[in-house]
């Protein structure tokens, strides 16, 4: 496996007018990798993901996807370059069904709505999904909406998924089944970077941490190592970690 990084972050400073939400931002992801972004609340997560997602672009520093340089391209040319992302399901999917929901996705590959309803039939099967491809979006319960946004994306054909907080809200068993999935999107060679704010499940998870404090990463590195480090117990996890 290629361990050139398929994510590059790349000092990138995201300015709110005085506010510094990302403040010389690097880090990297590698092919078939599971990253966790984590940090507390307001740390610059949400703004980071969107400056990779190119949602927005950011004040200073560049994103480099697959060796290219991608700071000035759209959201949907990242997309097609195979930079996919969760989003929540928004009101106007709910009037969809399953199955339509994840044609939308499967639709940015092909033009052809056999091959894309095909897609999603496949997808959908693979997020655990495939019986409920015929009701509506919203009568799926909670999880099944996490699981739908994940089956979205994925119909995209990334190379590396953007996760953000698809475990939030999870009681233990449907988070374990959460984790089951992340683990084989990466299984079919798909690199995941993820937002998590429940720590039982992210760093079991992950390849390796960065955490985010105040706009900067203030540690990266193996989860062992960084729940271990002092910053991060004083600045995100708290005493209650130090054991
Ligand atoms: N569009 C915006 N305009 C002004 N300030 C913003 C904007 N977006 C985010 N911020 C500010 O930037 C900082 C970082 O916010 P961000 O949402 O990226 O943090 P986060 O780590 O994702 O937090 P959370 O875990 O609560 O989602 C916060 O102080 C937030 O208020």
């Amino acid at each position: 496996m290629s361990t050139a990084p398929l994510l590059e972050v790349r000092n990138v400073w995201q300015r709110f007018g005085g506010l510094v939400a990302n403040s010389d931002v690097s880090l990297s992801v590698v092919p078939g990798e599971i990253v966790g972004l984590i940090g507390p609340n307001g740390a610059g997560k949400s703004t980071l993901f969107n400056v990779i997602a190119g949602l927005r672009a950011p004040t200073e520093g560049s994103v480099w996807f697959d060796g290219k340089d991608v700071t000035k391209l759209t959201a949907p040319q990242r997309c097609a370059l195979g930079i996919g992302r969760t989003f929540q399901v928004v009101k106007s999917f709910e009037s969809m069904t399953v199955a339509d929901n994840v044609i939308v996705g499967a639709l940015v590959r092909t033009s052809s709505t056999r091959e894309a309803r095909k897609k999603a039939e496949e997808v959908l099967e693979f997020a655990g999904l495939g019986h409920r491809s015929d009701v509506f979006a919203n009568e799926l319960t909670p999880p099944e909406k996490r699981r739908l946004e994940v089956a979205r994306a994925l119909a995209t054909e990334p190379k590396l998924l953007l996760l953000d907080e698809v475990m939030t809200g999870l009681t233990p068993s449907e988070a374990r089944a959460g984790v089951d999935l992340v683990r084989a999107v990466r299984d079919k060679g798909v690199a995941v970077l993820m937002v998590e704010h429940v720590m039982e499940i992210v760093m079991p998870l992950v390849d390796r941490a960065v955490v985010l404090n105040l706009g900067a990463v203030l540690a990266q590195g193996l989860p062992k190592d960084v729940v271990r480090d002092e910053r991060v117990i004083n600045a995100y996890l708290g005493e209650r970690h130090r054991a």
